[in-house]
């Protein structure tokens, strides 16, 4: 895969990619994962993370999620923005939590009001990813979501910590372009290595 591709061919073939591992491979990567953000201490500190559930041959955080739980870690995932198109809400994920699928057909938590949480009482975002390079540039599914969403990090210079998470095959040798918008990861973290931003 060439840099110069564009971003939807690199979206369909890393797509692909994450979509043929087997059982067996999501959930060793799951494991190992775990094993990975254990031994970071942005983890061991965060009160509050936000997680996603995966679809799409995505990694799995199930593991992650419920060691954070373990740990009395607050947990909240993604939801749809129901007013403000193209954003999201971040909100409180428990394990008696009800789940509704979004318009994409992703489980996401009911908003109850009180367990939407703000922006800055987030410590550490695992943000999902189709493709990513050395330099923790991240490519996702298209929708600009993360992005839109957590522009204010940079902006108000927030200290909430941003790391993508992927397998090893979602790593684009040659490297990914990177759009004005593009919210900068402090790292990409895969099963078997952790890549810091320089
Ligand atoms: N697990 C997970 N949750 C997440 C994201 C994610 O990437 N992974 N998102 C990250 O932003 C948001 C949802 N963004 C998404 C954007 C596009 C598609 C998608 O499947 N697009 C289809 C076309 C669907 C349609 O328009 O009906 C496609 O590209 O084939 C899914 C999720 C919020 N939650
Ligand atoms: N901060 C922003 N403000 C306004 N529009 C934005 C912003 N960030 C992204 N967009 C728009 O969203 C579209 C999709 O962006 P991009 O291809 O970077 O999404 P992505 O990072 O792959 O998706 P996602 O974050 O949902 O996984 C872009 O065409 C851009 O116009």
């Amino acid at each position: 895969m060439l840099p110069t591709e564009s971003r939807s061919t690199l979206r369909k073939y890393f797509r692909q990619q994450r979509n043929a591992l087997s059982n067996a491979q999501q959930q060793l990567a799951s494991v190992q994962l775990l094993k990975q953000c254990k031994s970071l201490g942005i983890y061991q500190q965060a009160k509050t993370i936000a997680c996603y559930l995966a679809q799409d041959g995505e990694l799995s955080l199930t593991p992650l999620i419920e060691d954070a739980w373990h740990r009395g870690k607050d947990v909240c995932l993604p939801v749809l923005h129901p007013f403000a198109k193209g954003y999201l809400l971040f909100v409180r994920y428990h394990p008696n939590s009800t789940l509704q699928a979004n318009r994409f057909g992703i489980p996401e938590p009911v908003i109850n009001l009180p367990d939407i949480i703000p922006l800055e009482e987030v410590n550490l975002i695992f943000a999902p990813l189709v493709a990513f390079d050395e330099q923790s540039r991240r490519l996702g599914m298209g929708g600009g979501f993360y992005d839109r969403t957590l522009a204010p990090v940079l902006k108000n210079a927030l200290e909430t910590h941003i790391c993508g998470v992927a397998h090893d095959c979602q790593k684009v040798e040659t490297g990914l372009k990177s759009d004005r918008w593009d919210i900068p990861m402090q790292q990409i973290i895969t099963p078997s290595k952790i890549y810091r931003a320089s």
